[in-house]
C-alpha cells in the first residue's frame, strides 16, 4: 500500500453535505461524479494530504445504501492508492486476506478499484485505488 487516496463517507444529501464540508469547513469541492457500476453519486473534497469522498446511493442496490439504513450516516471505507492492482490483490490472496471480488472494477475519476472484507481487515473496509496512467493523483 503506498498512501491514502481517501476517506469515504456516507452521506444522505450529497448537495448538503457538500454545503458543510465547503462553507462551513472551509475545504475545496474538487468534483462530482456518479459512478454507475457502484451506484454511488461522489463529490471529492480537497483535504491537503487526504481527499475526502463524500458517497450518496444512487439506489438501494448500492452498497452505501445498505450502510445507511443500518449505521446512519458516517465513515464507510479507506482507499489505499496502489500502483499494479492486480498483482496488489493476488499478493493479498495469497496472504489470506478476503478480497469482495476477483477482478477490479471501475471506479471514481477512471481508477481501478477492488476492496478487502472488513471481517479480514479487522473491522475496516480498505478500498485499493489504482489511478497508474489516468494522470491524476
Ligand atoms: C466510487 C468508488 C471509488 O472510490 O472510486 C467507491 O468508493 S464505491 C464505495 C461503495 N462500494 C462498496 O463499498 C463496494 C464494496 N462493499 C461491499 O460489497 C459491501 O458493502 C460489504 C463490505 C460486503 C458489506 O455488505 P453486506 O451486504 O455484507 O453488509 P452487512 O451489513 O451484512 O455487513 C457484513 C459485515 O461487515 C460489516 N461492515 C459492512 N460495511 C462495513 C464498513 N463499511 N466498514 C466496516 N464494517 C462494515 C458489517 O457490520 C457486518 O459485520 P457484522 O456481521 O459483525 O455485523
Ligand atoms: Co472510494
Amino acid at each position: 500500500m503506498e498512501r491514502v487516496d481517501h476517506i469515504g463517507i456516507a452521506v444522505r444529501d450529497l448537495d448538503e453535505r457538500i454545503t458543510y464540508y465547503t462553507e462551513t469547513l472551509g475545504l475545496k469541492l474538487l468534483k462530482v461524479e456518479e459512478v454507475e457500476s457502484q451506484q454511488v453519486r461522489v463529490a471529492f473534497i480537497d483535504a491537503g494530504n487526504v481527499k475526502i469522498e463524500l458517497l450518496e446511493p444512487m439506489s438501494d442496490k448500492s452498497a452505501i445504501h445498505g450502510f445507511i439504513e443500518k449505521r446512519g450516516e458516517g465513515i464507510h471505507h479507506v482507499a489505499f492508492g496502489v500502483t499494479g492492482i492486480r498483482e496488489r490483490m493476488a499478493e493479498l490472496r495469497e496472504k489470506g486476506v478476503r478480497l469482495l471480488s476477483e477482478e477490479p472494477g471501475p471506479g471514481a475519476g477512471g481508477a481501478e478499484v477492488a476492496f478487502m472484507h472488513p471481517k479480514s481487515s479487522f473491522g475496516v473496509l480498505y478500498e485499493l485505488c489504482d489511478k497508474s496512467g489516468k494522470g491524476e493523483k
